[in-house]
């Protein structure tokens, strides 16, 4: 069973975390699978005896024929049919424990993939995550994972089949008739090398297809992100036109494709025939003369190898496309294994309880890249209960501050210190158990309105709970209306919410948590009328008694801030009460609606 995560125990160690160093990504693939190479030993002895009909076939008729045509005892005839009989009551056993273990091994590499990946992102800063996009990250997760897999998948049954299709072959020709070891080590390469490049021009063609499915592809996710500003401008014509003529390159692209795989596969399927029945002329002729000790058996023996070994060869000289994907993903992957921006928390103390109390001491914030600082000389002692608001025009630095707080960002200058411990030494992870933010767009995932209030609290919450959450929140009223209460399905695919009820939710969120410390950024639109009101009186019970930020954009929220900071530049301004800064008549009075400039 998983073990339940506490900080302490939180992922580490995962199976790459010590070892993927940026290594080529064989290494790092080999490394993977070596807890179950004894699994893959097992695969791949079954597999050459599921596969062995292939090359002792052609042997076994060689053998049926000369007992034929050489008149030899009819007891060999019976070996023989015994011999196929129990390569045919094998393969299918052979076949199922072979995809036993193969599927095993790939499968589990796969969930290690995906599960050091999905770790890896919990672990990694905030600046790393906005940074990297998320369709980054989720292509990284579901798309390249499985390009692993669908490549070992392929380069274990197209190899394998390969490999011992060719090392059988030559055993048999070896003994058989070794005179012809030589001409097929030349021969067989050469007739698939021919076959490959006629296939080559086929992987153009690939190339300008898929690059047309790719255009595709961001197409429609363009037209699907822009549908209501489509819509809302009567638009839909033009949207549809964009598609639909990228809908017609694919067409033709897909068109030319078929076209050209059709001529290619039928060229290259008469040339290795052909190709196999000159061979097996030369050995007729050979056999016939008697320039070489061959048999009747042989002749047909030498020309069935001639025909599946070079198309063994071919199988393994076109796996290098697939082999090549897997292990680019294996890379991709790797840029975020080993991304060294994490957020590290590993040995520093870790708290049991917070009373709220917040010092700022001459804080400073740059940014990386950015040659002026978004927050400095920022000094700011707040009480624990204390309500502070922060004011100022957009880029003045507000966000960076929350950010700050929420240890998010680690200020590059000073130090900000909680019940007079000093951030940086403590697991932020902690910290945050005591601490709540209420964003400014209220996310809720898809699952009930229960799970998406109770979301992260460590023990399962009781009713009583949960109403008085959402009775605080000013939420009971919609929720005890809603069908099925507060297992009502929200989210992408549930019951749809106003903009009002969602906050009143992410309230109750916040509330049920019972944080020390509350990190508020107000919407910027404020709703209508009584849906305003609800959530103000919701934010009100939530602030009271905590230790808050609060990004205010309300005036309710600001007057009845204990204290203002107006930040402008990255630094405070001014501060005080709201009567204090109207007085003051600066900044402030400037900023406030309606205030000519
Ligand atoms: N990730 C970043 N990298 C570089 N500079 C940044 C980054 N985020 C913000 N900044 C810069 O830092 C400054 C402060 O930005 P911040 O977002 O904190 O302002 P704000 O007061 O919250 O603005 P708004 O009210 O518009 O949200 C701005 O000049 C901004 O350009």
């Amino acid at each position: 069973m998983e073990k339940a995560l506490s900080p302490s125990s939180f992922p580490q160690g995962t199976p790459l975390d010590h070892r993927y160093q940026g290594e080529h990504p064989v290494r790092t693939l080999a490394y993977l699978l070596r807890p179950d190479r004894a699994r893959l030993a097992g695969a791949v002895a079954v597999f050459a005896v599921r596969h062995s009909p292939l090359w002792l076939l052609p042997l076994i008729t060689a053998n049926i024929i000369d007992v034929v045509v050489q008149q030899r005892p009819i007891s060999e005839l019976w070996w023989n049919a015994a011999v196929l009989a129990s390569m045919f009551i094998v393969n299918y056993p052979s076949a199922v424990v072979y995809s036993r273990l193969m599927s095993t091994t790939i499968r589990r590499l796969s969930t290690t993939l995906r599960s050091a990946l999905c770790r890896r992102m919990q672990e990694l800063s905030i600046g790393y995550h906005s940074r990297v996009s998320s369709g980054v990250l989720h292509a990284k997760v579901v798309r390249d994972v499985d390009t692993i897999e669908e490549s070992l998948k392929q380069t274990a049954e197209v190899g394998l089949g390969a490999v011992t299709t060719m090392l059988g072959g030559l055993i048999v020709i070896g003994i058989r008739a070794p005179a012809f070891l030589p001409i097929f080590l030349v021969v067989v390469p050469a007739a698939a090398l021919l076959i490959r490049l006629l296939r080559g021009r086929l992987r153009g063609r690939n190339e300008t297809f898929r690059k047309e499915i790719e255009v595709l592809s961001s197409r429609v996710t363009e037209m699907t992100s822009l549908i209501h500003i489509t819509r809302a401008h009567g638009l839909e014509n033009t949207a549809i036109h964009r598609v639909d003529g990228q809908l017609d390159r694919v067409r033709t692209a897909g068109f030319r494709l078929d076209l050209l795989n059709g001529r290619v596969s039928s060229l290259a399927w008469n040339v290795l025939n052909a190709l196999g029945v000159c061979c097996l002329i030369g050995a007729a002729l050979v056999a016939y003369y008697g320039w070489l000790p061959v048999t009747a058996g042989d002749v047909v023996m030498l020309s069935t190898f001639f025909t599946t070994l070079t198309a063994s060869t071919t199988a393994l000289m076109g796996l290098a496309p697939t082999m090549t994907r897997g292990l680019e993903s294996v890379r991709s992957i790797g840029e975020v294994l080993q991304a060294p921006d994490l957020e590290s928390n590993d040995g520093k103390r870790e708290i049991a309880g917070v009373t709220g109390a917040v010092e700022f001491r001459r804080v400073g914030f740059t940014y990386e890249g950015s040659a002026e600082p978004s927050v400095s000389d920022l000094d700011l002692a707040v009480r624990p209960g204390e309500t502070v608001a922060l004011v100022g025009p957009s880029g003045a630095g507000k966000s960076t501050v929350l950010n700050l707080l929420i240890g998010f960002i680690r200020p590059t200058e000073g130090a900000i210190l909680l019940d007079g411990i000093d951030t940086a030494g403590l697991d932020l992870r902690t910290y945050r158990r005591f601490l709540s933010v209420v964003p400014q767009e209220s996310i809720l995932f898809a699952g009930t309105i229960r799970e998406n209030v109770a979301y992260g609290l460590p023990d399962e919450v009781d009713e009583d709970t949960l109403r008085t959450a959402l009775q605080a929140a000013n939420a009971w009223e919609f929720v005890s209306r809603l069908p099925e209460g507060v297992d009502t399905l929200v989210g992408q695919h549930g019951a749809r919410l106003s903009g009002g009820q969602r906050q009143r939710l992410a309230i109750a969120r916040a509330l049920i948590r019972d944080p020390r410390v509350l990190i508020l950024d107000e919407a910027t639109s404020a709703l209508d009328g009584r849906s305003e009101s609800l959530v103000q009186e919701a934010l009100g019970r939530l602030m009271s008694g905590r230790t808050v930020f609060v990004v205010a954009h309300r005036l309710s929220t600001i007057r009845n801030a204990d204290r203002i900071m107006v930040l402008e530049g990255g630094r405070i301004r001014e501060s005080g009460t709201h009567d204090e800064l109207v007085a003051l008549g600066g900044l402030y009075q400037q900023l406030q609606p309606g205030h000519a400039a």
